[in-house]
């Protein structure tokens, strides 16, 4: 695959925070027009590597570009959106107020603000003050922002975190439906049941990229029967018990381990 094909492309990437290492070493890249899920237990790096992508978060080594400029280039502004685990929306406005006031800051028009408040499914509550509105829809407003002027590029941590599996399931839906109509989606999650919502995987541990791979790929790699067994063979097999073969070996990673 080519690197017009690619959203974004990491190469020897390191984050050093507070002292410590978070991202050791990453080499990835994410295709374009695809759900890419990234998944990791809680402090495995997922939100320091999405801050990378957007060039809010300082970089110890290695490159990260981003449809095809380095992170945090000025152009990419209007392409790339980028959700946040906690919401940014004024809670004192309503949902429209607030759409239109960041389609002023980035010059998108007032017919986006109905089109991006349609595809979140907020019109009935259009006029209602954020400050009242349930965390699940508030969190779709965050969403809403993020699809003004229509990025190429959606980062979005955690954004399924704290919502019943109804709203999860419509989220999941919505994120398809970007996808199908050209949108390249990076999304996070430490909940493994939403790699089968995802069109590829990164499963990320203690800043280590253990996979970067379809799910069927994964398992039939691993031999396990659903991501989270997929995620503790990998884990087995980079962590190798005493006298065992050296991390990386041919144990699990090719055959139909128990
Ligand atoms: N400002 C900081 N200073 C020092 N260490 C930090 C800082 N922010 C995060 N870390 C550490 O970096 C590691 C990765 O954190 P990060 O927030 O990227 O993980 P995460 O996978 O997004 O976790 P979660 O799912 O809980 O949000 C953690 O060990 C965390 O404690």
């Amino acid at each position: 695959m080519g690197n017009n094909d690619h959203v974004i492309g990491i190469r020897g990437l390191r984050v050093d925070r507070g002292g410590t290492t978070v991202l050791h070493e990453l080499d990835l890249a994410v295709p374009e027009r695809q759900v890419v899920g990234l998944l990791g237990p809680s402090g495995s790096g997922k939100t320091t590597l999405l801050r990378t992508l957007v060039g809010v978060q300082v970089v110890t080594a290695g490159t990260v570009d981003v449809l095809g400029r380095p992170a945090g280039d000025p152009t990419l502004r209007h392409q790339v959106g980028y959700v946040t685990q906690s919401p940014s929306v004024y809670a004192d406005l309503s949902v429209t107020e607030n759409l239109r006031y960041f389609a002023t800051v980035l010059g998108a028009g007032a017919r986006d603000v109905a089109r991006v408040i349609d595809a979140v499914d907020l019109a009935r509550h259009a006029r209602r003050r954020v400050g009242t509105l349930s965390g699940g829809e508030r969190s779709r407003v965050s969403l809403a922002a993020a699809l003004l002027g229509e990025p190429r590029l959606l980062v979005l941590d955690e954004p399924t975190v704290g919502l019943d599996p109804v709203l999860r399931r419509d989220l999941w839906d919505l994120f398809a439906r970007l996808r199908d109509a050209g949108t390249s989606l990076l999304v996070s999650s430490h909940v493994m049941d939403e790699a089968t919502r995802c069109d590829r995987l990164l499963l990320l541990r203690d800043g280590r990229l253990l996979a970067d791979d379809t799910l069927p790929g994964l398992l039939e790699r691993t031999g396990a029967h659903d991501v989270e067994h997929a995620f503790l063979r990998l884990v087995e097999d980079t962590i190798p018990p005493d006298g065992a073969a050296p991390a990386g070996s041919p144990r699990h990673l090719g055959g139909k381990a128990s």
